[in-house]
């Protein structure tokens, strides 16, 4: 029987950039599917972030469309973790209240607030006190806040940039399991920027291998390895297969 193919959430038509009449991007299109990961690699400065944060409405872009689910941003719920957590909480707050504070900005009551706070505590399994300031806590455990503060207000769409580089590898390994979790508990489309082959391929349904400037679509990888997948999984043979292809298109790419 066949399957039907996944709903599109997100639809980029014609996208152009540039910088200072330099340009970066020139009608791109892209759909993204409903609740899948999608992880996006490529050269250095091709646009990585330029991308995510055209389409978070982060930065404005020069013509085109973003469409979620065929709405407008302003009507669409987005999270967005930043890859500098320590500039992205706020420091004269608690860690739990920078998880309220999008909820309670939403003027939800003080009870409802506590209950998705709790209801985030678990997801994460937090053992530490949420009571802390985010300059008391680890590196770790601030992006932890941040990725939780993000997914509070239950966002259709959560946009990650290099949530991984300023992480040790012990607390990558919990981030990376923790995304995967939320992915697959509640459904949230995630577009995440890598520059590390490894996290991209590890959480990804799709990896988007972008071209050097003026930049493009160099691939579009599907992984369907299932999930959840374990920190073993980068030994298998498959995860090693699609990790080189990925490694095959970037330097076939990086030569030209
Ligand atoms: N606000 C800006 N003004 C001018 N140029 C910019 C601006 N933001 C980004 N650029 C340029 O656009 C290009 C893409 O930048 P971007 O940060 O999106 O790339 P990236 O792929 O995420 O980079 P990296 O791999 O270094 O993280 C770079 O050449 C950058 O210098």
């Amino acid at each position: 029987m066949s399957q039907n193919p996944p709903r599109t959430h997100v639809t980029i038509g014609n996208l152009c950039k540039e910088f200072g009449g330099a340009t970066l991007y020139k009608d791109f299109n892209l759909e993204i599917p409903y609740g899948k990961i999608i992880s996006i690699f490529g050269p250095n400065g091709c646009g990585k972030s330029t991308l995510i944060n055209m389409i978070a409405g982060l930065m404005p872009y020069d013509s085109g469309q973003v469409l979620f689910d065929g709405k407008d941003l302003k009507d669409t719920k987005i999270g967005y973790v930043f890859q500098n957590y320590r500039d992205a909480l706020f420091p004269w707050m608690s860690s739990r209240d920078n998880i309220a504070y999008p909820l309670r900005r939403t003027g939800m009551s003080e009870a409802k607030v506590s209950a998705r706070v709790e209801e985030l505590v678990q997801l994460f399994e937090i053992r530490f006190n949420l009571d802390l300031y985010p300059y008391e806590l680890s590196g770790g455990q601030q992006q932890t806040i941040s990725i939780m503060r993000a997914l509070a207000p239950k966002p259709e769409i959560l946009f990650l940039d290099e949530p991984f580089s300023a992480l040790d590898f012990e607390m990558t390994l919990f981030i990376r399991e923790k995304l995967q979790e939320a992915n697959i508990t509640t459904g949230t489309t995630m577009m995440i920027v890598s520059h590390d082959l490894e996290d991209a391929v590890f959480l990804a349904d799709e990896i988007l291998l972008l071209t050097r400037r003026p930049t493009a679509i160099a691939s579009l990888l599907y992984f369907d390895m299932p999930k959840p997948r374990l920190p073993e999984a980068v030994s298998h043979p498959d995860f090693i297969q699609i990790k080189s292809k990925a490694l095959e298109i970037f330097q076939a790419e990086m030569r030209k």
